[in-house]
C-alpha cells in the first residue's frame, strides 16, 4: 500500500472534493451526509440533460442502480461517459443485481463500460462473478469469503477494483487482496449504509493514486466509525446519527491507529 487510509483522509479534509452521485431515491439524504460528514461535497445531479455535463467538473462519479427508472438509466450511462471522457475515476455500486432480468441487464452493461471500483455485498458480487446468489432484495444472505474467488475473477477481468461488504470486508484488483474488520452490527440494519460507502469511495479515489488504496480507505473509514458509534447506539435507530458523528470525528492519525487492515 502506497497511501494509508488516514494519509488519505488527511487529504480529503484539506480539500473536500466535488463527488456527483447518481443514487436511489432511499439512499439521497442519507449518502449526501455521510459525505459530507466524512470530508466531501456531494452533488445528486442524475438527468440525462445535465449528467454527463457534470461529470466534467466532478471529481468522481458514483453511480448505484437501486430504485431503476429508464430515465434514470439514461442519466447514468450519461454520466459515465462524461467521466471517461474527463478522465475521472467512477464507481458501481450494483444495487439488488441477483434479482431481476432489468438488473442483471443493466449491472452487466455498467460493468462492461468499465467502472474504477465496484462495491458491492457479497450477493451482489456472486451475481456479478456469474455465480449462484442467495441475496434477498437489496440485502446480502451471503458470506464475504464465498465472493472471493468470484470477485478475485471480476476484478481481473474488467479491471476493477472489487469491493465485497459484510462482516469483514474484502477488496481485490484481481492480484492483492485486503480484509477490512471492523464496524457494527447495526450497519446493515441501517438502510443505505451500503450506498453511503460507495459514494465515499468515490470521494477517497479523488485523493488516491491507486483505486486500490481509495478504496481501502474509504471501507476503513466506515469500518472504524461503525465501531465508535456502536457503544453509543442504543439500537439500529439511534445508530445511524451516532454513525455520521463518527465519521466526522475520526482523525486521520486514529484512523491510521486503529484501522484493522490485512494484506495477503
Ligand atoms: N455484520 C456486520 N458487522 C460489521 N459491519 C458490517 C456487517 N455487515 C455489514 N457491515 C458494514 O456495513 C457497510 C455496508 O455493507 P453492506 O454489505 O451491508 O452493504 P449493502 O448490503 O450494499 O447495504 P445497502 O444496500 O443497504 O446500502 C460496510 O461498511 C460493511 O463493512
Ligand atoms: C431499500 C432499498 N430499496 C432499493 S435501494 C434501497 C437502499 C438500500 O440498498
Ligand atoms: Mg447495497
Amino acid at each position: 500500500m502506497t497511501q494509508s487510509p488516514g494519509a488519505l483522509l488527511g487529504a480529503l479534509r484539506t480539500s473536500p472534493p466535488l463527488v456527483q452521485c447518481l443514487t436511489n431515491y432511499v439512499a439521497m439524504n442519507i449518502a449526501a451526509n455521510v459525505l459530507l460528514a466524512a470530508g466531501a461535497s456531494p452533488a445528486m445531479v442524475s438527468d440525462a440533460e445535465e449528467a454527463g455535463e457534470f461529470a466534467g467538473i466532478a471529481g468522481a462519479v458514483t453511480v448505484n442502480i437501486g430504485t431503476l427508472s429508464a430515465p434514470f438509466i439514461a442519466g447514468c450511462h450519461a454520466a459515465i461517459a462524461g467521466a471517461k471522457a474527463a478522465g475521472r475515476p467512477w464507481v458501481l455500486d450494483p444495487v439488488a443485481c441477483q434479482a431481476t432480468a432489468l438488473r442483471r441487464r443493466v449491472s452487466a452493461e455498467m460493468v462492461a463500460a468499465g467502472p474504477t471500483i465496484v462495491r458491492g455485498n457479497a450477493s451482489e458480487v456472486l451475481s456479478l462473478a456469474g455465480e449462484e446468489s442467495q441475496g434477498q432484495g437489496v440485502d446480502g444472505r451471503d458470506e464475504v469469503d464465498a465472493a472471493a474467488p468470484g470477485a478475485r475473477r471480476l476484478a481481473e477481468k474488467t479491471g476493477a477494483i472489487v469491493a465485497v461488504t459484510g462482516a469483514v470486508d474484502l477488496v481485490t484488483d484481481g492480484t492483492r487482496v485486503a480484509r477490512i474488520a471492523g464496524g457494527s452490527i447495526y450497519m446493515p440494519m441501517n438502510t443505505a449504509i451500503g450506498c453511503s460507502l460507495t459514494a465515499l469511495c468515490g470521494a477517497y479515489a479523488t485523493v488516491a493514486d491507486d483505486p486500490f488504496d481509495a478504496t481501502v480507505g474509504a471501507l476503513a473509514h466506515f469500518a472504524e466509525a461503525g465501531r465508535a458509534a456502536h457503544p453509543l447506539a442504543d439500537g439500529p435507530g439511534t445508530f445511524g446519527p451516532r454513525f455520521v458523528d463518527a465519521l466526522r470525528a475520526l482523525t486521520p492519525e486514529a484512523l491510521d491507529r486503529t484501522a484493522e487492515v490485512r494484506f495477503q
